[in-house]
């Protein structure tokens, strides 16, 4: 049998099946998605299967065999295969990368480099073989061997070279093993005797002596159930050496058995009943149930405002898909995974559930990740790669907030969740739900206007506006469910807008507006929340010469340092270079030099300035970096331990307080002026959920929202709660500049250490792919007609025109209809790298790019 691999080995040469024999003794195990050890190129590789074949494209004598096979059960499944397959077509990437995305870090093997002594060194002993290795390393060698390469140079630094020339002699051999970060975590265990008569005649035998041993076997026998040895020892009181020599007469049995590490045991969630439905969730429960029944792909956006019980939605549709003996994935933004949000899902289902994300260590997470592999569980929730959870047979996927920027992956793979969530269902004629108070345009265009697109083409007119949407690279039409109003019957809250251009006219020139001031100060009276949101989209809180005008910047990168009040330093949030904050301008030497922008801290500041004995929560990337801290702050604030709880995006998404019954926005329109054509939509979904926290319950919510821009159409959208009219203002524009969901984006960003290098490589490799457009009939332009389509924009210098010591070009693609982008890119990319003067050109893709840096 031959097996075909695919090596992580991060190259795109390599990015293919390899073929390998298949030891006999491994036939029977060895599976698509196994994860193997192979000999490649001198080394040895972890890989995965990908699939098999009668005859090998080598000859025969040259196939080697698979070294050995990683895991008993294969951690991919074919579908995964195909999706990351799918994955390296669609977004640039290797399929390797994509396969590696998909499996929890715990299983990233490393190959090892290990050396012991030749078996048969050339010489009658090893000493005289290699005059340069020391007794001492070579009985050690005798010893331990094979060991690590890296733990023998680190004993025996000093015969580096003499180990080295004896590795080449052939007098030292080098293997390699493939090691996991982690394995599974076993645990001794006692179990009850198989034959419990004869234990306990043998108990009533035991010698007087032995009363220990017998009361510890009377026990056991009362618990009657596999107990942990520590703990049996501990509540026993008997020692462990006891229970041991129990073992060892044959009348109990110990044994090591995996154990999982259940982040979440130890904790109770209050069991919840399915609430009866208002007619709203009915509707859009039935539809998901419908299409559930039929077993065929299909794509929903459930677009309900804040609190209009969009979750109470989610848990039936669960219900529903596993009492069909299907599984789930529930996706949330990796910021709105809290615990309260857990505790919803654990609450319905219990243990039912696995929760995937980062915040869980590495062994946490490759134990959850085994339940869903094992099938020990049939609902999943997490982050984005959650998307990948290893279900047999996926019948709903859940996307929750499925506007946030977070499903798309920044790093390699640069995967949108969404996309591959639908190219998922797809696989296994699943349903996918998007919901969100504020759908993405380009949900909302596979929602409202493709269909009216099919319908106009089905109408003979093919040429109407809406026949030019483009939502994604696998979403194209969803079925809408709208849900317009909240659960509790409550009104959404009023939404006051402060101009803080007059607040300056008026003399105020505090950062809370006379309005926000007053409004605080009634909560605080009255003994009710308030949660303060400070937009720090597009902002920064950075050190510039009041006396010249000069800004610290990143010596290595074209960009402002942040400054971190508390520990004084200057830091680079792009490539980590950190400094202490001058105590003069090294430009001029004046001493005038200041921190500006408003940070969280100082907010936080101003407010205990402004309000003598108020309690501040601060919720920020300093105060929640450790394991747990955010879990913390929200539940202090829910118990009432504070007044405010003041934060950035975090505080946005997902809670639900009673007490919280204002609203505030320090700074709206700090995100509308960024030069991203998405600067709108972030504002309006920003103000619009963020003022959703805003009396959920009994007590009716009011919000502030200060701005400079009191007349854009996002801010005066959102104070009307009108997403409709937000989105018809956003649709003209973007039609009009050509922006999706009028077509897609694929971004080439080019680098290169010097600027006219990279200059002159970016025009090429423009030039390159407009070459290979045109040869492929699509270079058109997006406006008018319809059909494929596609134009270039630049080549030019990135928002961020240097990182890391390398300066930085882009080229942005603009398409729509049947392109395959990544194709494209990577054809220049290959006609420029066949080009020697090209050099030391990097060269990224970002296909469907959610930031654009
Ligand atoms: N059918 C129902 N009957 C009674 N209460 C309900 C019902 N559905 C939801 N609720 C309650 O309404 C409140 C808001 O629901 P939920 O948090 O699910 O809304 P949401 O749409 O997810 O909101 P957001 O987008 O703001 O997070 C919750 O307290 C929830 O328990
Ligand atoms: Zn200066
Ligand atoms: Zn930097």
């Amino acid at each position: 049998m031959i097996a075909r691999v695919v090596v992580d080995v991060a190259a795109r040469q390599t990015d293919r099946p390899f073929d390998y024999r298949v030891p006999e003794e491994a036939e029977a195990w060895i599976e698509v998605g196994s994860r193997v050890a192979v000999p490649f190129g001198g080394r040895t590789v972890q890989g995965f299967v990908v699939g098999f074949a009668q005859e090998a494209e080598v000859e025969p004598g040259r196939l080697k065999p698979i070294g050995e096979l990683l895991d008993p059960t294969p951690p991919l499944r074919p579908d995964l295969i195909e999706l990351a397959r799918w994955m390296a077509d669609t977004y640039g990437c290797t399929w390797t990368a994509a396969m590696q995305a998909m499996i929890p870090a715990a299983l990233k093997g490393k190959a090892e480099r290990m050396v012991s002594l030749a078996q048969n060194p050339g010489a009658a002993d090893h000493a005289e073989a290699a005059p340069g290795l020391s007794d001492a390393l070579i009985a050690w060698l005798k010893r331990y061997g094979p060991v690590k390469l890296t733990t023998l140079l680190e004993r025996f630094p000093d015969e580096a070279q003499a180990v080295s020339g004896a590795l080449r002699r052939g007098v030292l051999a080098e293997s390699a093993q493939v090691r996991d970060r982690l394995s599974v975590k076993k645990i001794l265990t006692v179990f009850p005797p198989e034959d419990r008569a004869a234990a306990e005649a043998a108990a009533a035998a035991f010698p007087a002596r032995l009363t220990k041993q017998r009361q510890a076997l009377l026990h056991m026998l009362e618990r009657n159930e596999p107990v942990p040895l520590r703990r049996l020892a501990e509540e026993s009181g008997f020692s462990e050496s006891i229970f041991r020599a129990l073992a060892d007469k044959g009348l109990l049995s110990i044994e090591a058995v995996e154990e999982d590490r259940d982040p979440y045991a130890g904790r109770r969630f209050t069991p919840t009943r399915p609430l009866p439905l208002t007619d709203a969730q009915a509707a859009a429960y039935r539809r998901i149930a419908e299409a559930l029944e039929s077993g065929k792909p299909a794509a929903m956006l459930l677009q309900g405002v804040t609190g209009s019980g969009k979750t109470e939605v989610y848990l039936q549709a669960i219900e529903r898909c596993i009492a069909s003996g299907r599984q789930a994935i529930v996706l949330v933004p990796e910021i709105a995974l809290t615990p309260q949000m857990v505790e919803r899902f654990k609450g319905r289902f219990g243990s039912d559930v696995a929760v995937m994300h980062s915040r869980l260590s590495l062994g946490e997470r490759y134990d959850e990740w085994r339940k869903v592999r094992d099938g020990r569980v049939r609902v999943a929730i997490g982050a984005r790669s959650a998307v990948f959870a290893p279900f047999e047979r996926i019948g709903l996927i859940i996307i929750d907030e499925e506007h946030e920027s977070s499903y798309k992956q920044e790093e390699s793979p640069k995967y949108h969740a969404r996309d591959a969530a639908v190219h998922r269902a797809g696989q296994h004629g699943a349903v996918v739900v998007l919901g969100s108070a504020t759908p993405s345009l380009e949900s909302f265009a596979a929602a409202r206007l493709a269909p009216a697109a099919a319908a106009a083409e089905s109408g003979g007119q093919a040429d109407g506006p809406a026949a030019r949407v483009c939502p994604g690279a696998a979403l194209r039409s969803a079925e809408w469910l709208p849900l317009p109003e909240r659960a509790l019957g409550l009104p959404l809250p009023p939404v006051d807008i402060v101009d803080m251009r007059e607040e300056l006219a008026a003399g105020n020139r505090t950062m809370f507006s006379r309005r926000l001031r007053e409004a605080l100060t009634q909560r605080l009276e009255r003994g009710e929340q308030t949660v303060l949101l400070l937009n720090r989209r597009g902002y920064s809180t950075f050190v510039m010469c009041r006396s010249c005008g000069y800004t610290a910047g990143c010596p290595h990168c074209e960009i402002a340092l942040t400054y971190h009040q508390r520990s004084g330093v200057l830091r680079c949030h792009y490539c980590g270079h950190a400094e202490r904050q001058p105590e003069e301008c090294p430009a001029c030497g004046s001493p005038h030099i200041r921190y500006f922008g408003t940070g969280t801290e100082r907010v936080e500041e101003e407010l205990y300035r402004a309000f003598p004995g108020i309690r501040v929560i601060r919720m920020d990337v300093d105060t929640t970096g450790t394991k747990g801290a955010h879990e913390k702050l929200l539940s202090a604030f829910g118990r009432r331990e504070a007044d405010v709880l003041l934060g950035t995006q975090m505080v946005a998404k997902g809670l639900d307080f009673p007490l919280v019954t204002l609203v505030g926005v320090i700074a709206a329109d700090t995100s509308l002026h960024l030069p991203d054509f998405r600067a709108a939509e972030r504002t309006f979904q920003l103000i619009t959920q963020v003022a959703g926290r805003a009396g959920r319950h009994d007590l009716p919510g009011e919000v502030v929202v200060q701005t400079y821009s009191p007349d854009h159409y996002a801010i005066r959208a959102a104070q009307r709660h009108d997403y409709d009219g937000f989105v018809r203002e956003e649709l003209r524009a973007r039609r009009l500049l050509s922006y999706p969901p009028f077509c897609r984006l694929a971004l080439a960003t080019l680098s290169h250490p010097e600027l006219p290098k990279l200059a002159e490589a970016a025009e090429r490799f423009a030039a390159a792919l407009r070459g290979a457009a045109a040869s492929a009939g699509l270079l058109k332009p997006l406006a008018g007609g319809s059909g494929a389509a596609l134009e270039l924009v630049g080549p030019a210098a990135s928002p961020i025109p240097r990182l890391k010591d390398r300066y930085r070009w882009q080229v942005m693609i603009k398409y729509r209809g049947i392109v395959d982008a990544a194709g494209l890119i990577r054809q220049a990319a290959e006609t420029l790298a066949g080009d020697r003067s090209a050099g030391d050109v990097q060269i990224s893709v970002d296909v469907d790019p959610q930031v654009i840096l």
